[in-house]
């Protein structure tokens, strides 16, 4: 088996991309754990969420696995600014270019809880807006599970050529996600001021084209995490999803409670999984109950923009994406419909 003096010894050979001093001399493995031939680690670095994230990912699981390792797992948080400056670097100027754009409206979609559809929401209304010909793109940073990459069946990682990473592009949509930086599926514990830094340098380091809109999918609820993002973005425009349930819809409130707080626009509340409509009788059902979105648009002062049902996409062998619909399917219909909307709403 593996041992921490030869994971150790690996280490000693991979330099830290910024400061360009090996990961042990920066004292930048915060946690080292091995059971059972597998290594996970936990590195400061000075800038994740970069292209030189991804190029150390990469080196440090081949050394390590070349120690003897099976497999290893990575997290990565902040150097604080007092050990970067100890070593020669520069604490990170906030705010970036992306930001800045005028031109851009930004969407962010949340929710109340979590299962509610908040990440398929994002990823049609995206596809949606793309498919009406507007440059959009979409961040995965619903860091409880970047399901963005799967919903929309991207397998490709990010192009990156030199300090700059280029999203993948999907649909005409161009898309960066959380799980683009964690090797292997290993689980992640990120904290909010982390989340933060993340995003800030997707603003920042990445290469996005021109874009109209940048959708957000958010991590559900109303912690800490959703307040950073909030201040961070205070230009930032909202969609609440929430499912039907009276429960649901309270639990959203909050959520809602929160944008104004924060002064955020609220563009509306999709309803999802609103009806199961049968395909023989033409029958709606309610299986999740009724007048959720109804009730939390008229709490935040706003609309209900889409009533969304219960369906599957078809799935499509040369174009699988699990989660998008074909603008031919009722719901991809429906979805069509909401960027119209949010076009309508949004148009200066
Ligand atoms: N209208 C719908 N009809 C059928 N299935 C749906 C619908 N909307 C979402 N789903 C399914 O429900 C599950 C949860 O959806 P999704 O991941 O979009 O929710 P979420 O709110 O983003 O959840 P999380 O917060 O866990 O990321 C997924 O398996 C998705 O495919």
């Amino acid at each position: 088996m593996i041992t921490e003096e030869q994971v150790l010894n690996a280490l000693k050979n991979v330099n830290e991309p910024y400061l360009k001093k090996n990961l042990v001399d920066l004292h930048a493995i915060k946690e080292l754990k091995i059971k059972e031939n597998m290594v996970s680690l936990k590195l400061a670095i000075a800038q994740p969420g970069t292209a030189e994230q991804m190029q150390l990912q990469q080196d440090v699981v081949n050394a390590v696995k070349g120690a003897g390792a099976d497999s290893v797992g990575l997290r990565f948080e902040k150097m604080s600014d007092e050990e970067l400056q100890k070593h020669g670097g520069q604490s990170q100027e906030e705010g970036s270019s992306l930001l800045k754009r005028k031109n851009t409206t930004f969407i962010a979609v949340t929710s109340g809880k979590g299962g509610v559809g908040k990440s398929t929401v994002s990823v049609n209304l995206a596809v949606s807006l793309a498919r009406k010909g507007k440059k959009v793109g979409i961040i995965d940073a619903d860091i409880y599970g970047f399901s963005v990459p799967d919903m929309m069946g991207i397998e490709d990682r990010p192009k990156v050529v030199g300090q700059k990473i280029y999203p993948v592009n999907r649909f005409d949509v161009q898309v960066i996600s959380m799980g683009f930086f964690v090797e292997d599926n290993s689980p992640i514990i990120w904290r909010g001021p982390m989340l933060g830094k993340m995003l800030n340098n997707f603003f920042s380091e990445v290469e996005w084209d021109e874009l109209d809109y940048l959708v957000l999918d958010l991590p559900p609820g109303t912690g800490d995490v959703a307040l950073d993002v909030h201040s961070m973005l205070p230009q930032s425009k909202e969609i609440i999803v929430t499912t039907p349930h009276a429960t649901a819809a309270f639990v959203a409130a909050r959520a809602g409670a929160m944008a104004m707080k924060t002064e955020h626009e609220i563009l509306g509340v999709v309803e999802n999984m609103a009806y199961f409509e049968s395909k023989v009788s033409g029958e709606k059902e309610y299986v999740f109950g009724k007048g959720g979105g109804e009730k939390l648009a008229k709490e935040l002062n706003s609309e209900v923009l889409a009533q969304i049902p219960l369906g599957q996409p078809e799935i499509e062998e040369d174009h699988f994406a699990p989660s998008v619909y074909n603008p031919s399917h009722p719901i991809g219909k429906i979805y069509m419909d909401l960027a119209e909307k949010i076009v309508g709403k949004t148009s200066k």
